[in-house]
C-alpha cells in the first residue's frame, strides 16, 4: 500500500537569491547586508561568501532544465531586492528586472509555476545604513519594492510570499547576532520583527489594491515546542518559548494581536512604543495561505537565567540528527500543522521548506544520500497523516533545497540539495534523492 497524497497536491523545490545566484557585482545589483556581513572576517565558516555561490545567475537555464527533468509543479525562489532597487529605493535597475523575467519565462516554458519570495534576508545595504528594519520607513520601501515586483512580474507569478521567516531574520540577525546585520539587542529585535510584519501587511494591501489574481501569503520558520519533562516550570517555559518563537509572529498576522503572556514580559522591560495605532489592522490583512518551514522540534527546560522566556533548549540524548545537529523528528511536523489548524483555522498551508543537511560525497558520478531519502520519506508520511487523519488543509510541499548552496554562517560545508554542486567546477550532480523525489512527484505518493 503506497502513501498517497490528494489529487492536485503540489510538489516543489525551494532556493533563495543570496544562497544560489552569485554575480553579486553584475547586472546592476546593489550591495546587500549579506555581502557586507559575509565579507567581515569571522562571520562565515571557512571565510565563505555568496560572491559566486552556485552561479545560478549565469546557469539558471540549466537549473530550470534540471527542475523540468525532476518533474516538479512549482519552484519557490526569492528575488534579490538590491537587484531591483540597488539603493533600496529610487530608480529601478532594468537589468535586474530582466534577469528575473528571463528566469520566469524559462520556468513558464518548462511548465513550472513560480512561488516568489520577496524578502529572504538580503536587504539592500543602503537601507541598512539608514537603520534597516529598525527604521519604520523600511516598511514603506518594502511596499514600494513589492508593488514594483507585482507590476513587473505579476503576469508570470501565481503565488507571492512576502517574507521568509521573520523570526530568524529578526532574532538571529538582531538578538543572537549570528546572521546579518549581526546585532545583539532584544528591544531592537522586537522593533525589527514588528516592522517586518507591518511591511508584510502593507505589501498584502498593495497586492489587493492592484486586484491581482495571484495568491499571497507569508512563510514562517517554525518548530513544535515540547517541555523537557512534566514539571509545571518546564511546561510554562515551553509555553513562553512557543510564544517567542511561534505566536509572536503567527498571531499578529492570523489573529490581529500579539500573544499576551510574552508581550507583558517584554513590556516589563521596555515599552513596545514602536507599535502604532492601526498597525495590527494592517498586519492582519487577510492572506491566502501560510507557509511553514519545518526542520526539527524544540525541547525546552525551565531556566530562570534566561530573560523573558526563562527556558533553554535541551537536546534529547541519543537522538538521530542531521549534519546541522538538528533532531530528526517527523511527528513534530504533524504536531505543528495540527496546532496551526487548531489555533488559526483551516487556511491553506504549504510546507515552504523542509529537508536536511548531510555529508554528501560524489563517488563515480553518483551521490548516495540514503539518509536524506529516509528523512524526507518519514516527513512525507507525517504530512500525509496530518492531511488524512487530522484534516489539515495542506496544499503542497517545497523541498529545501533544489541545489546545495550557501548555508549562511555555515558557508558551503552544509549540503541541503537534492542536486550536488561542485563549487570548484560549478558542475551539478543529481543525488540519489533527486531520482527518489522524481518518483514521489510522478506517483504523488510514496512506495510503502
Ligand atoms: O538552514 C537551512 C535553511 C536555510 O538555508 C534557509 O535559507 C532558511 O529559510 C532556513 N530556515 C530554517 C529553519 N530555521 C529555524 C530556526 C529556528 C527555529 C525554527 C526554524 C532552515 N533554513
Amino acid at each position: 500500500m503506497t502513501v498517497q497524497f490528494p489529487k492536485g497536491f503540489e510538489w516543489g523545490v525551494a532556493t533563495a537569491s543570496y544562497q544560489i545566484e552569485g554575480a553579486v557585482h553584475e547586472g546592476g545589483r546593489g550591495e546587500s547586508i549579506w555581502d557586507r556581513f559575509s565579507h567581515i572576517e569571522g562571520n562565515i565558516q571557512n571565510g565563505d561568501t555568496g560572491d559566486i555561490a552556485c552561479d545560478h545567475y549565469h546557469l539558471y537555464k540549466d537549473d530550470v532544465a534540471l527542475m523540468k527533468e525532476l518533474g516538479v509543479k512549482t519552484y519557490r525562489f526569492s528575488i534579490s531586492w538590491p537587484r531591483i532597487f540597488p539603493n533600496g529605493t529610487g530608480d529601478v535597475n532594468e537589468e535586474g528586472v530582466q534577469f528575473y523575467r528571463n528566469l520566469l519565462e524559462a520556468l513558464h516554458e518548462a511548465g513550472i509555476e513560480p512561488a516568489v519570495t520577496l524578502f529572504h534576508w538580503d536587504l539592500p545595504q543602503k537601507l541598512q545604513d539608514k537603520g534597516g528594519w529598525l527604521n519604520r520607513e523600511t516598511a514603506d520601501a518594502f511596499a514600494t519594492y513589492a508593488k514594483t515586483c507585482y507590476e513587473r512580474f505579476g503576469d508570470l507569478v501565481p503565488r507571492w510570499i512576502t517574507h521568509n521567516e521573520p523570526f530568524v531574520h529578526a532574532f538571529l540577525g538582531h538578538y543572537f547576532g549570528e546572521m546579518a546585520p549581526g546585532m545583539k539587542d532584544l528591544r531592537a529585535t522586537l522593533q525589527v520583527s514588528h516592522h517586518l510584519l507591518l511591511s508584510h501587511g502593507m505589501a498584502v494591501k498593495v497586492h489587493r489594491e492592484l486586484g491581482l489574481q495571484s495568491e499571497i501569503g507569508i512563510t514562517y520558520s517554525t518548530s513544535s515546542v515540547y517541555p523537557a519533562n512534566k514539571h509545571v516550570k518546564d511546561k510554562e517555559a515551553a509555553e513562553l518559548y512557543d510564544g517567542m518563537l511561534n505566536k509572536w509572529f503567527f498571531d499578529p498576522v492570523l489573529l490581529g494581536s500579539y500573544p499576551e503572556d510574552i508581550k507583558s514580559r517584554y513590556e516589563e522591560a521596555f515599552p513596545l512604543d514602536f507599535i502604532q495605532d492601526g498597525d495590527l489592522d494592517t498586519i492582519s490583512q487577510r492572506i491566502d495561505f501560510c507557509g511553514i518551514n519545518y526542520y526539527f522540534r524544540t525541547i525546552i527546560a525551565y531556566d530562570n537565567t534566561v530573560p523573558f522566556w526563562n527556558g533553554r533548549e535541551v537536546q534529547k540524548e541519543h537522538a538521530e540528527r542531521t549534519a546541522m545537529g538538528w533532531e530528526v523528528y517527523p511527528d513534530g511536523l504533524r504536531q505543528r500543522l495540527l496546532e496551526c489548524k487548531e489555533r488559526y483555522g483551516n487556511l491553506p498551508l504549504y510546507i515552504t521548506e523542509n529537508g536536511c543537511a548531510a555529508d554528501d560525497v560524489v563517488n563515480e558520478g553518483k551521490v548516495d544520500d540514503s539518509f536524506r531519502i529516509s528523512y524526507l520519506d518519514r516527513h512525507f508520511k507525517a504530512m500525509q497523516e496530518a492531511i488524512e487523519q487530522d484534516g489539515v488543509n495542506l496544499k503542497g510541499y517545497y523541498l529545501w533545497s533544489f541545489l546545495d548552496n550557501f548555508e549562511w554562517a555555515y558557508g558551503y560545508d552544509k549540503r541541503f540539495g537534492i542536486v550536488y554542486v561542485d563549487y570548484e567546477t560549478l558542475q551539478r550532480v543529481k543525488k540519489d534523492s533527486f531520482y527518489w523525489y522524481q518518483q514521489v512527484v510522478k506517483e504523488n505518493g510514496l512506495p510503502s
